[in-house]
């Protein structure tokens, strides 16, 4: 393999910068190009590229975001679209292809598989929605971004005697949202993948305010309904102060984690690796502390990934 291609598609992570300077590391130490395709799939269709050099990734590691930048590229989701992007590749010599993205990339990923392109996939979303690996990129910090932001509510909580409810990203997803909760010692989370009852989690906060503790912080995952709309609700019912904080795009962006900084480095390289052996149509994912290989067709098969049960009962406990 003499020519590699990187891009990094759908919702931007912190930890991207790593992966690419991983990627091209590790292929350029062993002689291998590396053409680095700008805002995802789009830069696959309108052949915007630049051929990457070692010190194109220098000084990028601790920066969140992506220098490639990043897209949600609507032609990618039909054939002709596919088409252009396998074309693309293929004219430039382009050998092997390493996606770094979320579901909906790792789909992307495997449209251009099924149309005879090498491709390998990094999970990154700060949503935490992939199966088949048990942290994707950009999760880790993500989880600090939000732990931060909590901890600073909670000062002024406590000065004012208020409740917050808090809008954590998550797409359909609820493990930002859960793991923050039991991360910051929030009160309660409310998640998509269990039913939530609002006397229940209300005649908690009263007892809360019985026994004299005046402040309480609610989370609420994006997927599961809106924070202004709940804290109006809780407002209505019990009569306390409440305030909304929705944390939104400020999730996703800042100085990668060691976590990510060190997932990425092995995601990285795992991935070239895998090219270099000659595997395509996977995604690289880390079980039980190592890097696996699991067919995209399995990973994408699997649907989002189940929230963790014993997370769940940790929060109840904790509350
Ligand atoms: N079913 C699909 N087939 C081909 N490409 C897809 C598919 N789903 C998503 N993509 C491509 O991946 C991009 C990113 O997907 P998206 O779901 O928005 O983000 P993420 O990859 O972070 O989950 C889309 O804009 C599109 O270009
Ligand atoms: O950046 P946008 O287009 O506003 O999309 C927001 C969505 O992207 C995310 O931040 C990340 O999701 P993806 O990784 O699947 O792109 C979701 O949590 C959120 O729902
Ligand atoms: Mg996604």
């Amino acid at each position: 393999m003499k020519r590699i291609g990187v891009l990094t598609s759908g919702g931007d992570c912190s930890g991207m910068n790593a992966t690419i300077r991983a990627v091209v590391r590790t292929a350029m130490n062993t002689g291998v190009e590396v053409v680095g395709f700008q805002k995802g799939y789009r830069g696959l269709i309108d052949r915007h590229y630049e051929i990457m050099q070692n010190r194109s990734v220098s000084n990028v590691l601790q920066r969140g975001g992506t220098f490639l930048q990043s897209a949600r590229c609507r032609e990618m989701l039909e054939e002709a679209g596919q088409a252009i992007a396998a074309d693309t590749l293929k004219g430039l010599g382009v050998e092997g292809l390493v996606v770094i993205g979320g579901d909906g990339s790792l789909r992307g990923a495997r449209a251009l598989a099924n149309r005879g392109v090498r491709v390998i996939g990094i999970p990154a979303s700060i949503d935490n929605d992939i199966s088949h690996t048990e942290m994707s990129l950009g999760v880790d910090t993500a989880l600090n971004n939000i732990i931060y932001a909590v901890d600073c509510l909670k000062d002024t909580a406590s000065s004012h005697d208020r409740a917050f409810v808090v809008e954590c990203m998550g797409r359909n997803s609820g493990y930002l949202t859960l793991a923050a909760t039991v991360a910051s010692g929030a009160e309660h989370a409310i998640i998509p993948e269990t039913p939530f009852d609002l006397e229940a989690i209300c005649a908690s906060l009263r007892r809360r305010y019985q026994e004299g503790r005046f402040n309480s912080i609610i989370m609420v995952a994006e997927g599961a309904g809106s924070a202004q709309e709940i804290a109006a609700r809780i407002k209505d019912r019990i009569g306390f102060e409440t305030r909304v904080m929705v944390l939104g795009h400020y999730q996703r962006g800042g100085s990668p984690s060691a976590f990510d900084r060190l997932l990425a480095a092995r995601f990285g390289t795992a991935a070239v690796e895998a090219l270099l052996a000659g595997e395509s149509g996977k995604m690289v994912g880390l079980s039980s502390g190592a890097m696996v290989l699991t067919e995209l067709d399995l990973v994408l098969a699997s649907g989002i990934r189940p929230i963790d049960r014993m997370m769940v009962q940790l929060a109840d406990k904790l509350t």
